[in-house]
């Protein structure tokens, strides 16, 4: 038969490493997912809305290291924008494709449905160039290939999204076979007068220093640099913190580790090793004003070299193409020790967090809610964190070896993390995914459930019912932080309908939590929901620190006009 843009789109995508791909059918996008599902290595997921659709890809990606998402033109691709903004703010390479209108109506007096009903049909495209880092509508069929290799190259080299616009009557043209995968897939390196340089200024920078410590951000990942950066750290033997939205990029048993460096959210008195410090050797680090407890927490510029993908900064300098990992691994064979830091963290050193077993016949805490999942979390679990308390519970949970961590700290969209955890799953079946979310955070996404029914993926949710938005109360309190209280068992079993074999469980009491982790254990033909009861006050004090610290940044007085 013909081989045709859908073709091509297909092949390309199962190319570079795509097995699932996650969909919302729609008029504009059916016969591309035809040509999708035509092909032997590509499977789609089904998914309740486009928004999860969105972030299921993004968790795909943050498993599997990259995902498409195929939704239908307006109405599909602008829910989709929202996770494709987080996939953005979180550095995940998802491929949007979004169906569009067929080319004969672009230039023509007609009004399509899904559209806000003009003859504007480029809204779409605006948006997409302001999310992505490439966007391409697919207009010729002869333009097809260098547009889908140029979109997806840049998906991999930037870890970004991109978009991929498709009209209604492209995926069926005919299309030139798709040549070496390499010109899509071939990594980039460094300039090496740039990187023989930098690396000579920060090592000469390092041996001017006497307590070196060195700082892992949420880029860390992105660049594929965590192996260089424990280079370095050997090389060094230097203390190494993380920054909350690196959390599990660096092993938790690390010989060197120091815990997650967040101000007053520390872990294991990683700000006091900070303080300590004379000199940060950062990779890939954001200092947000969430992350930086509203601009108070972080090293001077002239105490901070960092680096992002391909990119380095050092105080006077900055280097162009340079990349993350080939500058730490070459830094690394420039440094000689300096282990300052970790002789002073072995005095400071806390014992790790532990909490004694509660009176199993009582409500159940925070800290006995907290012990019990810690006791779930093995070498082969991953630990979704969603926005919300969960934040802060999930930071201060110790990572076995092996043991893996999500947060989307940057976009912080509550809801995330049951659909992401779905293309999580569907990624890695081999792990125990685990998740930890807000009661107001599951309403808005809670349905996606649904598919891990479908596809028997035994996920265990902790649905942590305070009762409301307590980050929001704490930030700043108001009526509009309580929310309506739903049965979460029940709603977990409404998905089973006649064949599921999910369990929505209640646990007020440890005993009761005991009880329903054996039984969510023991589940492996779908997901297990367990209703935690948590007082709406019974949070971390860490929360009530942090929130009363950002209710004030975001209340900061205009400045006066200059
Ligand atoms: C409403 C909001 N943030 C505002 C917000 C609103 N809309 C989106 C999409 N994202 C957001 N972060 C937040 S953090 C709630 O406290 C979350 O409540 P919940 O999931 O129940 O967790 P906690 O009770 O632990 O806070
Ligand atoms: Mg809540």
């Amino acid at each position: 038969t013909q081989f045709t843009v859908g073709d091509y789109l297909a092949e390309r995508l199962s190319q570079i490493g795509i097995i699932n791909h996650f969909v919302v059918p729609g008029d504009y996008n059916l016969k591309l997912l035809d040509y999708l599902e035509y092909h032997p290595k590509l499977s789609e997921i089904g998914c309740c809305n486009e928004l999860n659709c969105a972030f299921a890809a993004e968790g795909y990606a943050r498993a599997h290291g990259i995902a498409a998402a195929v939704v239908t033109y307006s109405v599909g691709a602008l829910t989709a924008f929202d996770g494709i903004g987080g996939a953005y703010a979180e550095n995940l390479p998802v491929i949007l494709i979004s169906g569009a209108p067929n080319t004969n109506d672009l230039n023509s007096s007609h009004i399509l449905h899904h559209t806000i009903g003009t003859h504007n049909f480029d809204y779409q495209m605006d948006i997409a160039k302001n999310l992505t880092v490439a966007a391409v509508a697919l207009r010729r069929a002869a333009e097809a290939p260098r547009l889908i290799d140029h979109a997806l190259r840049q998906a991999i080299l930037q870890h970004k999204p991109v978009y991929i616009e498709v009209p209604t009557n492209m995926a069926t043209q005919p299309c030139a076979k798709p040549g070496p995968i390499s010109a899509v897939i071939e990594p980039e390196t460094s300039d090496k007068p740039s990187l023989e340089q930098a690396t000579d200024v920060a090592a000469d920078l390092i041996a001017k220093s006497e307590k070196p410590i060195m700082l892992a951000g949420p880029k860390l990942r992105a660049a594929g640099a965590e192996k260089a950066f424990l280079k370095l750290a050997e090389a060094l033997d230097a203390a190494v913190v993380v920054q909350p939205s690196a959390k599990g990029f660096i092993s938790e048993e690390f010989k060197n580790y120091a815990g997650v460096y967040w101000g007053l959210a520390s872990t294991r008195a990683a700000d006091k090793i900070g303080d300590f410090a004379d000199f940060f050797i950062g990779a890939g680090t954001v200092f947000n004003d969430y992350t930086s407890n509203g601009y108070k927490v972080g090293p001077s510029a002239e105490q901070f070299i960092d680096s992002d993908y391909m990119h380095v900064t050092l105080p006077g300098y900055e280097f162009t193409r340079v990349k993350m990992d080939e500058f730490l691994g070459r830094l690394a064979d420039k440094v000689s020790k300096k282990n300052a830091t970790m002789v002073e963290y072995a005095r400071i050193k806390p014992a790790l967090l532990n909490y004694a077993p509660a009176n199993p016949k009582e409500l159940l805490t925070r800290e006995e809610l907290m012990r019990q999942i810690q006791g779930v979390i093995d070498g082969n679990t991953t630990l979704y964190a969603e926005t919300g308390d969960s934040w802060f519970n999930g930071m201060q949970m110790n990572l076995p070896e092996g043991a893996k961590f999500e947060i989307e700290m940057q976009w912080g969209h509550i809801g995330w993390s049951v659909p992401s955890a779905l293309g999580y799953a569907v990624a890695a079946p081999n792990r125990r995914t685990v998740i930890m979310v807000g009661d107001g955070s599951f309403q808005l996404t809670g349905q996606e459930l649904a598919q891990m029914v479908l596809h028997k993926l035994p996920v265990i949710i902790f649905l942590i019912n305070n009762r409301g938005y307590t980050i929001e109360i704490q930030i700043h309190d108001g009526p509009y932080n309580r929310i309506k209280n739903w049965d979460y068992a029940a709603f977990m079993e409404s998905f089973n309908a006649e064949d599921g074999k999910a369990k929505g469980l209640k646990a007020n009491t440890g005993e009761e939590l005991e009880q329903a982790i054996q039984i969510a254990l023991a589940n492996k033909e779908g997901p297990t929901l367990i209703e935690c009861y948590n007082h709406t006050d019974d949070c971390t004090k860490e929360l009530v620190e942090w929130g009363s610290t950002v209710g004030a940044t975001n209340a900061r007085a205009p400045a006066p006009d200059n």
